[in-house]
């Protein structure tokens, strides 16, 4: 019994993360306060979470593109800007969370049970935090990143074939007890059902699941009563029965007005919930297969009331069965009708195939490896890939008008060892370099000075011209800047050190260091 009632295909993005800013600190008689752009905030993620007070996707048909904040650029002054908020949608418990290839991502189970679906993207930084040593005042910052763009598949279980329905005290709990082996409390008292009961029903060949769910009365669908709690029940079934009583003692009740009251509340609670389903197959309530049982006819007025209605009931199109649930009479009939009805209820929610096996969240896998090359070919010339999470967030970080932001793209590669890797696979000067897997990745003619890139670009990165002195450099500067470059090389070597011991480096191949001054600050 893993057929699924409901599927909506969404289309989900993260928020863009903020850029980073370029800024740098002004005062009276301090021109050249330093570099104080601050950096762009992360873009919101979007988040499923099972929520108890919801039981359908149906908002989701409504609108299936849903986006996540995006993070706000940073400003002057070393002001970061604000991340954005997380889209948390709420879900049904029992929400199977799968990609577009039919695989399950997340078996969401738990009120408050959360899965990622879209992570946002990572805001920039801003100069100020790209300044160092060596690179005083960068003239550029990072860039924000795109959110994860992602289309996901929700389908939602069915938690029974059929519920059974009808007004308080009709005698459901008393009809799944005498159908099955499920023992739910039974008494002469309205709304002795609070929560549903399931039970499972074999009836020759056929198995099923049937919810005794709580009592139904008069403006249900408006919340009345145990109202929408007990047609969110039903909503997740895939057929109806209505338990009728016979043997009603009120004397403005008798069973056709207490079916038209129930099918008024369920054609009124699919109005209310109507949705646009081309991609669903909710069935709207009031259109599910369904069939009816007159209750309590071992009673004497119970026998002459079912007698007196039957035939109105069968005008209307319904298949009758009388039945007492108490001295268990027309139990076999009503229970393979009932297979019956479930077996065109399932053909018509389209049971997929699915077999559901224990709660899976997979997360997404992180990094095992820096990068790899691959060699291809494109008309006939070499062209070497780069794939690797890092280098290609770095690619969509770059503002490439900006010749320093260029440089240090060129830099953060180099220092990874792409450029040691594009020399070992035998990449020749002026070959094609692509980063990335996507039709749109940025392609180089690969210089092996791309680590220099600054001399390419014509000009000295990590240098504000306005901090230069109109002199030459005297020795004592000369022997600070060789000082300050090689404490930049000793940080970048120990913040290699502690990633590869963080362990997100496997390849030993890839952290090797640039070549020892093939460095761009080399005048
Ligand atoms: N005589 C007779 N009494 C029945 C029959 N079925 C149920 N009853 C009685 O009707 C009363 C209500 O039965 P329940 O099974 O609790 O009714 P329900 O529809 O589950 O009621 P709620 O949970 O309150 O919605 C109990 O006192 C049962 O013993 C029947 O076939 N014949
Ligand atoms: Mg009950």
């Amino acid at each position: 019994m893993a057929a699924f009632i409901d599927r909506v295909v969404l289309h989900l993005s993260g928020g863009t993360g903020g850029h980073g800013c370029v800024s740098v600190h002004r005062e009276k008689f301090k021109p050249l306060g330093g570099p104080d752009g601050g950096n762009g905030g992360d873009g919101g993620a979007v988040i499923f979470r099972v929520d108890s007070q919801v039981s359908t996707l149906l908002d989701y048909h409504h609108v299936p593109h849903r986006k996540a904040e995006n993070g706000e650029g940073g400003k002057g002054g070393n002001r970061p800007g604000k991340h954005g908020e997380s889209l948390v949608l709420p879900v049904p418990e029992g929400t199977i969370v799968k990609d577009r290839a039919g695989n399950i991502l997340a078996d969401l189970i738990g009120d408050g049970a959360e899965y990622v679906a879209a992570a946002g993207g990572q805001g920039g930084l801003g100069n100020a935090a790209l300044a160092s040593k060596k690179r005083k005042a960068p003239g550029f910052a990072l860039l924000g990143i795109p959110g994860d763009e992602r289309d996901v598949v929700l389908e939602l279980k069915t938690v029974a074939d059929i519920a059974l329905v009808g007004y308080p005290s009709a005698g459901k709990s008393s009809l799944i007890a005498a159908l099955s082996a499920a023992r739910p409390k039974i008494a002469d008292y309205p709304f002795t059902t609070l929560v549903p009961n399931l039970g499972v029903v074999e009836a020759g060949e056929t198995r099923y699941t049937v919810a005794d769910v709580p009592g139904l009365i008069p403006g249900a669908s408006q919340g009345k009563g145990l109202g929408h709690e007990f047609l969110r029940h039903v909503e997740r079934c895939a057929a109806l029965v209505h338990v009728l009583d016979c043997g009603a003692l009120e004397t403005d009740r008798d069973p056709i007005s207490d079916l038209d009251v129930i099918e008024a509340e369920l054609a009124q609670y699919a109005v209310d919930s109507s949705f646009a389903g081309a991609d669903g197959q909710l069935v709207p309530l009031n259109e599910r297969p369904k069939l009816i049982a007159l209750n309590k006819v071992d009673l004497p007025d119970g026998a002459d009331m079912a007698e007196f209605v039957r035939p109105e009931l069968e005008k209307r199109g319904y298949r009758v069965f009388e039945i007492s649930a108490v001295a268990r009479q027309g139990l076999r009939e009503l229970s393979f009708a009932m297979a019956e009805l479930v077996a065109e209820a399932r053909a018509k929610i389209d049971a997929a195939p699915a077999v559901v096996e224990a709660p899976v969240i997979k997360p997404r896998a992180v990094n095992q490896r820096a990068f790899t090359i691959r060699r291809e070919e494109r008309n006939l010339e070499p062209l070497f890939r780069i794939i690797g999470e890092k280098p290609v967030r770095w690619v969509k970080q770059t503002d490439f008008r900006n010749d320093e932001a260029v440089g240090y793209l060129a830099d953060r590669l180099a220092k990874l060892g792409v450029e040691d890797e594009l020399f070992k696979v035998g990449a020749q000067p002026g070959d094609a370099v692509v980063i990335g897997d996507e039709d749109d990745s940025v392609v180089f003619d690969w210089e092996p000075t791309m680590s220099a890139g600054a001399e390419l670009l014509g000009s000295r990165r990590g240098h504000d011209v306005r901090l230069e002195e109109m002199h030459r450099p005297t020795r004592q500067q000369k022997r600070e800047e060789h000082q300050a470059r090689k404490e930049a090389k000793q940080a970048a070597r120990d913040e290699l050190e502690a990633e590869r011991r963080a362990g997100i480096w496997t390849e030993s191949a890839n952290y090797k260091m640039p070549a020892p001054e093939g460095d761009s600050d080399k005048a």
